[in-house]
C-alpha cells in the first residue's frame, strides 16, 4: 500500500513497499496525466529522462495501458541526452526506444530526439529550434508566467548526488535563467557532454514527476525534500520547484528511509 502525502511545499509524496506497486502507480499517473492533457489540448507533450525511470515506467506497454492510452497524441522530448551516437548503450533515446516507444504505437515523426549526426552545439541549437517551432504552434504550450514551454509532463528520475535530467550538483547550468537548453560538456557522471533542460524550462512544466528508488537515493531524496537549507539550497533536485505545475514524488520505501517522520510499516 502507498503511503501518501504532501510535505510543505515540496510536493506530493508517494511512497511505495516495493517496485511493483510504484510502477502500477507510476502507469496510472502518466496514463491519467496523458489523458487530461489529450482531452484539454489534444496533444501530449511528455519530456523523459534516462537511467532508471524507463524501465520503472515499462507496465506502461502492458494491458491494460498499452491499449487504453491514446499513443497517437504523444509527443515526446527529452529532459536530457548523454551526446552519443543513438545506438551507444548510453543514449538516453535508444533507453526510450528499446524499453517504450518500440513497444507502443507512437507516430515516428512525434519523436523528437536529440540528432547525434551534427556537433554538440548544433545538436543544442537544434533541439531548441525544434522546441521553439512546436512552442509556436502550441504544440506545447506556453507558461504564462515566463516565455519558457510548459510541458505537459516532465519525467525525471533523480541520481543519488541529487542531479535530475543532466543538471549536476555545483555546475554552473544551475544559474542559468534565459535559456531552455543547456550544453554541458563537463558532467561529473560520465559521458560529459550532454544536453539538458534547464531549471526554468522544468519549474515551467505542468507536472513534473520524480522518480527514486533504493538506499542509495535516500540521503538526497531527504535533503530535497526535507528542503534541508532552504535558503542555499544545494541539491538540483531540491530546486525543482513547478512555478504552477505540480511536483509529484514516486518513492520506494528505501529511497524514503531518510524522510523526516517517515516509518517504514510492516
Ligand atoms: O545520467 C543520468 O542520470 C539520471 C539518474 O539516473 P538513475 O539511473 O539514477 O535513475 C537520469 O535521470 C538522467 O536522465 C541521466 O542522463
Amino acid at each position: 500500500m502507498a503511503h501518501s502525502g504532501v510535505n510543505n511545499d515540496r510536493g506530493e509524496l508517494r511512497i511505495h513497499e516495493n517496485l511493483d506497486e510504484l510502477k502500477t502507480d507510476l502507469a496510472d499517473y502518466i496514463a491519467e496525466v496523458s489523458e487530461a492533457a489529450v482531452k484539454e489540448r489534444g496533444v501530449f507533450a511528455v519530456a523523459l529522462s534516462g537511467g532508471s525511470l524507463i524501465s520503472l515506467m515499462g507496465k506502461l506497454c502492458e494491458a491494460p495501458y498499452n491499449k487504453t492510452v491514446d499513443w497517437s497524441k504523444w509527443h515526446i522530448f527529452w529532459a536530457d541526452e548523454r551526446l552519443v551516437p543513438k545506438n551507444h548503450s548510453d543514449s538516453n533515446y535508444k533507453l526510450a526506444k528499446d524499453g517504450l516507444f518500440s513497444k507502443v504505437p507512437i507516430v515516428p515523426s512525434h519523436v523528437h530526439s536529440i540528432n547525434d549526426s551534427v556537433s554538440a552545439e548544433e545538436a543544442a541549437d537544434g533541439y531548441m529550434f525544434v522546441i521553439r517551432q512546436l512552442v509556436k504552434t502550441r504544440l506545447v504550450s506556453v507558461s504564462d508566467v515566463s516565455d519558457c514551454p510548459k510541458f505537459d509532463l516532465i519525467l525525471l528520475g533523480m541520481g543519488p548526488d541529487g542531479h535530475v535530467a543532466s543538471l549536476f550538483p555545483n555546475h554552473s547550468a544551475l544559474k542559468e535563467t534565459n535559456e531552455w537548453i543547456s550544453l554541458i560538456t563537463d558532467s561529473s557522471t560520465p559521458p560529459p557532454e550532454r544536453i539538458t533542460f534547464t531549471l526554468p524550462v522544468i519549474n515551467s512544466a505542468s507536472n513534473v514527476a520524480i522518480v527514486a528508488t533504493g538506499e542509495i537515493k535516500a540521503e538526497a531524496v531527504h535533503l530535497a525534500i526535507n528542503n534541508v537549507e532552504p535558503d542555499r539550497p544545494s541539491l538540483p533536485a531540491q530546486l525543482v520547484q513547478p512555478a504552477q505545475g505540480k511536483l509529484v514524488w514516486f518513492l520506494d520505501k528505501q529511497a524514503a528511509s531518510k524522510l523526516d517522520g517517515f516509518r517504514i510499516s510492516e
